[in-house]
């Protein structure tokens, strides 16, 4: 790996819709969805991307393969679980994420009116402002209908020693 103090990840993830299932993004129930996510999981596509996006960053491989499709312990989850996993991964090498760009293209229902939601929960889950968490919406233009479609962005930092923590500096 080389020794650059920031690393850029990037996920993406898509899951067909159907009715009488749940439709969770970034953690959010939306409520009145019509269709849901098809899924092993809770079919978070928002979590599955950032998370991907952590672990893509410092070539972690993907959630996948730390929470198989197969396994019946993780049938339903809560996506927030492999957010979690993701990100200690991540601080455990010495980085943290310092913003997330997110984009949805789901046609519908309109997720404006919750994108502020939707940002700060997983703002939350990274231990990061508001501000650091960009959501886009977009409608596939009626080519995918039955379908979320979601992509990420992640930048890492390397959290490097404080020079004023290092013996004799700073007063010391
Ligand atoms: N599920 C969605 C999809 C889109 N939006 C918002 O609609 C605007 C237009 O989207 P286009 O894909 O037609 O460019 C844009 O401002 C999106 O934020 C939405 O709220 N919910
Ligand atoms: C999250 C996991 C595990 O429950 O399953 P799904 O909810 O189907 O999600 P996907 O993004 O297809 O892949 C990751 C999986 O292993």
């Amino acid at each position: 790996m080389s020794s650059w103090p920031f690393r850029v990840g990037f996920g993406e993830d898509a899951h067909r819709l159907e009715a009488g299932r749940r439709l969770v993004l970034g953690g959010v129930d939306v409520p009145h969805a019509e269709l849901g996510a098809v899924a092993h999981s809770d079919g978070d596509a928002v979590l599955h991307v950032v998370a991907d996006a952590l672990l893509s960053g410092l070539a972690l491989g993907d959630i996948g393969q730390y929470f198989p499709d197969t396994a019946e312990e993780w049938r339903g989850m809560d996506s927030r679980v492999i957010v979690e996993r993701a990100l200690a991964l991540v601080q455990e090498r010495g980085w943290v994420p310092v913003n997330v760009a997110v984009v949805v293209t789901l046609d519908r229902p309109k997720l404006g009116p919750l994108r502020a939601e939707i940002a700060r929960s997983v703002a939350a889950l990274l231990s990061l402002p508001e501000g650091d968490v960009g959501i886009s919406f977009k409608t596939s233009e009626g080519l995918a209908p039955l379908h979320v479609q979601t992509r990420a962005t992640v930048l890492l930092a390397r959290l490097l020693a404080r020079v004023d923590a290092a013996p004799g500096v700073g007063g010391e």
